[in-house]
């Protein structure tokens, strides 16, 4: 790893990296010594250090697997949060391997995606593995449900990956699911890569598992609880990651080389719903687009992951040219894509250990659960009446509707107008959020990129995206729990054609438009200044919000 720190950041990290040596951070870690951290139940969540070793998983029943998933065309993965972005980061970075399935990973309500994959796939051939690790989590289960029908009820392409004792298992029981595995309860889902959530996706998709961990281990005794400090990259980084969150350096802008770009997703996960809590921590900066130097402002840290033999001569001026202009660079050199574990093992330690910089406990998530509550109230009055609490906008055009969830000071009924006010209140330091509730595909990724860059250009803030309600298991906690920096445009649409849920009501569009109601109140709950735009069936879509957006920042 090779860092270049503006001056005062280098010396905090010194200093820091002097006491995380002195107060054995590393063995303490291992230990699970709560002192570390916030002398709560930190304890109890550190079951993935030893996971790292592959101490959690059964590779006899993973070798079942793997001579059951052979031959199959596709395997499609149910789960959301740290159920579905490890595997996602397998399936992208490593892919399946030869005379195995094609893995689809399914983390959404969204009617499209949902339809996208059933399309893609033969349902009475594929393998479904219901990923979850509480076993109750809405989304996995309301697509278990769907594919359950379309599956014709075959328990014998149904695998499941739980905690013991959950919902789940008890179902999969029931239904004769093929195989049963069961992670740790003492790892929470953002750290359970590599347990078997993250390796019974991969055992599925051919992966030489026990070859994953060979090359894992390195990585783990680098990071281990007798390596002194200064040869520790997990320690290291956490400190980096910690002072420069402590800064003001709060926005982790994420710049993966070509091959590595996948793995930003787990990453904002494990880093968001880690730290942002208490009204601090780290809000990552995913897949936005290179920007110019004076783009920037002073409260990033860019971290560059380099998969050798990717080259990319833009990517490597910029960061050159950022680090001469004084903002703090990470280069993390990452010798081939096969060892991808040592940096989940990395980023793990990185993250435990920038919690105890940043005073917070890294193993809750307290704010995910308010949108979850929300969620379902609203999904339970759906059911009960089968229609959904009308509201009324702010203001309308053909294409779309914008509503906001708070009491607001904003009214202009000229949508130009309301845009730019709301954007007018992005301060130095802030961030622009736009979480949308549509399919996450390549032509909706590019139109949100580009008006991110927009934003972030007009007003020099950085910019985050999520798609939802994927973002909910993710960086949602860190924009309702973490610093109240965020200005947040949520994104909703007419679903067209909607997809049914067999046993419920509410539909999956529905259920989306719900999920994205109860996090923009929650959201307005806590004080983030936020603004839904819903786009209106036959209109313009998310094109011509973009250029409303466009319109309302040159005005
Ligand atoms: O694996 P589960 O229990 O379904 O949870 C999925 C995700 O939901 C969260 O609890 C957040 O809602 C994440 O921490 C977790 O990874």
């Amino acid at each position: 790893m090779k860092t270049e720190l503006p001056e005062a950041l280098a010396r905090a990290v010194q200093t820091r990296l002097a006491q995380a040596d002195k107060e054995s951070w590393a063995r303490r870690l291992w230990e699970g010594d709560v002192t570390l951290w916030t002398n709560a139940d930190e304890a109890k969540w550190i079951g993935w250090l030893p996971a790292a070793e592959g101490k959690q998983v059964d590779f006899a029943q993973i070798a079942a697997l793997v001579e059951k998933a052979k031959g199959h065309k596709d395997a499609v993965l149910l789960g959301m949060g740290g159920s579905s972005l490890g595997p996602e980061v397998l399936a992208l970075i490593l892919g399946n391997q030869p005379g195995f399935p094609k893995l689809h990973v399914l983390d959404t309500t969204d009617p499209d995606q949902i339809a996208g994959v059933a399309k893609a796939i033969d349902p009475s051939e594929a393998l479904f593995i219901v990923s979850s690790k509480s076993g109750s989590t809405m989304e996995p289960e309301l697509l278990r449900a769907y594919f359950w029908e379309l599956a014709g009820k075959d328990g014998n392409r149904f695998v499941a990956v739980t905690d013991p004792g959950s919902k789940l298992e008890a179902a999969a029981k029931a239904d004769r699911y093929a195989f049963i595995f069961h992670g740790d309860p003492a790892i929470g889902g953002r750290y359970s890569v590599l347990s078997v959530f993250g390796m019974v996706p991969g055992a599925a998709m051919g992966l030489d598992i026990k070859a994953l961990y060979d090359a894992t281990a390195s990585m783990v005794s680098a990071c281990g609880a007798d390596t002194a400090v200064k040869g520790n990259p997990g320690v290291h980084l956490g400190v980096i990651m910690g002072e420069a969150a402590n800064a003001g350096r709060d926005k982790l802008t994420i710049l993966p080389s070509k091959g590595l770009e996948p793995i930003g997703a787990w990453l904002e996960q494990l880093l968001a719903e880690s730290t942002g809590k208490q009204g601090k921590g780290i809000v990552p900066v995913d897949l936005e687009p290179l920007g110019a130097v004076e783009s920037y402002g002073t409260d990033r840290l860019f971290v560059h992951l380099h998969l050798e033999g990717d080259s990319d001569a833009e990517l490597e001026a910029r960061l050159k040219a950022l680090a001469e202009a004084g903002q703090p660079v990470v280069h993390i050199p990452v010798a081939a894509k096969e060892d991808i574990g040592q940096e989940f093992v990395r980023w793990e330690v990185a993250t435990a250990i920038a919690g105890a910089v940043i005073g917070i406990n890294p193993f809750d998530q307290p704010d995910v659960e308010a949108a979850k509550v929300a969620t379902r109230k609203l999904v339970d009055a759906y059911e009960q009446s089968g229609s959904a609490e009308p509201e009324t906008p702010i203001v309308e055009t053909e294409d779309f509707a914008i509503f906001a969830p708070q009491a607001t000071a904003l009214s202009p009924s000229d949508p130009k107008q309301l845009l730019d006010l709301h954007f007018a209140s992005l301060q130095p330091g802030n961030y622009a959020g736009f979480l949308a509730y549509i399919e996450r595909s390549a032509a909706d990724e590019a139109v949100i990129a580009t008006i991110r860059a927009q934003v972030r250009d007009a007003k020099q803030v950085a910019t985050v995206a999520g798609f939802g309600p994927r973002f909910l298991h993710s960086t949602g906690q860190a924009y309702k729990g973490g610093p109240n920096s965020g200005v947040f445009l949520t994104i909703t649409r007419d679903p067209d054609p909607d997809l049914a849920v067999p046993g419920h009501k509410a539909s999956f569009g529905n259920v989306q438009i719900m999920q994205a109601r109860g996090d923009a109140d929650v959201l307005a709950e806590r004080g983030r200044r936020v603004l839904r735009v819903h786009l209106k069936k036959g209109g313009g879509g998310i094109k011509a919000l973009a250029s409303a957006v466009e319109a309302a920042l040159n005005s």
